[in-house]
């Protein structure tokens, strides 16, 4: 299979992190594939590694050994400032604390990752324009995060991490600290934008039924996959 079909590939990815005189094995040496357009959950106890592996391709955390190719590059045969530059154009975050700015307007917050890209600006904000009412936010643009609800501020997280077409999408726990109706609606967006953008996307949650409704569920126990399943 070419790597132009794969979004990620994943081999041996091994994370031990030091704790005093002790090692702790975080990531025992996973390995998988996510093609492209697919949508992945990746579920498993607290503790299981979740976040470390989505840390490490998000190129965020490096790995200790084994190999990660994003789009069939290895992000972290290059410096720290060509990484950051890979980063901001190929990877979009959708986290939990969504991280927005708070002097700036949804808008703004939405094209930044566009300006530091380079893009002209004219061009940037017609996207971003196009993407916060693709979310359902076009009456919000010049509110500030602290005038917007949480589902509200997850949203302008979302049209955010799509600012850049990137290839792949990490988001974790998106709803996490929701209502269920917000959760709801956040899970439904998820689905939208891999229809309508084709976007990869990987996604931590603890949400059962969330996880139960996406076509692929990677399971992790003690820094393993314990399980890799397909529904059809
Ligand atoms: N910076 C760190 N230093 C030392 N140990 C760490 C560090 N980050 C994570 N760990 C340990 O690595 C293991 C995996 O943690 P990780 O955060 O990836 O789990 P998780 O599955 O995301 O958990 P949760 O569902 O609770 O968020 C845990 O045992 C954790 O204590």
């Amino acid at each position: 299979m070419g790597a132009n079909v794969l979004a990620v590939q994943v081999e041996n990815l091994k994370k031990i992190y030091k704790v005093g005189e002790e090692d702790l094995n975080a990531l025992g040496g996973v390995s998988f594939q996510i093609q492209k357009g697919e949508i992945v959950a990746v579920i498993g106890e607290s503790g299981s590694g979740k976040s470390t592996l989505l840390h490490i391709l998000g190129t965020l955390d490096s790995p200790t050994s084994g190999k990660i190719l994003i789009d069939g590059k290895n992000p972290f045969e290059k410096n720290d400032k060509s990484i950051s530059s890979f980063r901001n154009l190929h990877i979009g975050f959708i986290f939990q604390h969504n991280n927005l700015l708070p002097e700036f307007s949804a808008l703004e917050n939405t094209m930044m990752p566009g300006l530091i890209a380079g893009y002209s600006e004219k061009n940037v904000r017609q996207k971003a324009e196009k993407l916060l009412e693709n979310v359902g936010l076009n009456k919000r643009k010049n509110h500030f995060p602290s005038q917007l609800s949480g589902g509200e501020q997850q949203r302008v997280a979302i049209a955010r991490a799509l600012i850049n077409d990137p290839v792949l999408i990490l988001a974790d726990e998106p709803s996490g600290n929701l209502d269920s109706k917000n959760a709801n609606l956040i899970h439904e967006l998820f689905k939208e934008i891999k229809i309508k953008f084709k976007s990869t996307i990987l996604v931590v949650t603890h949400n059962k039924e969330f996880a139960a409704a996406l076509p692929r569920r990677i399971r992790l126990r003690d820094g393993l996959i314990l399980s890799d399943e397909h529904s059809s």
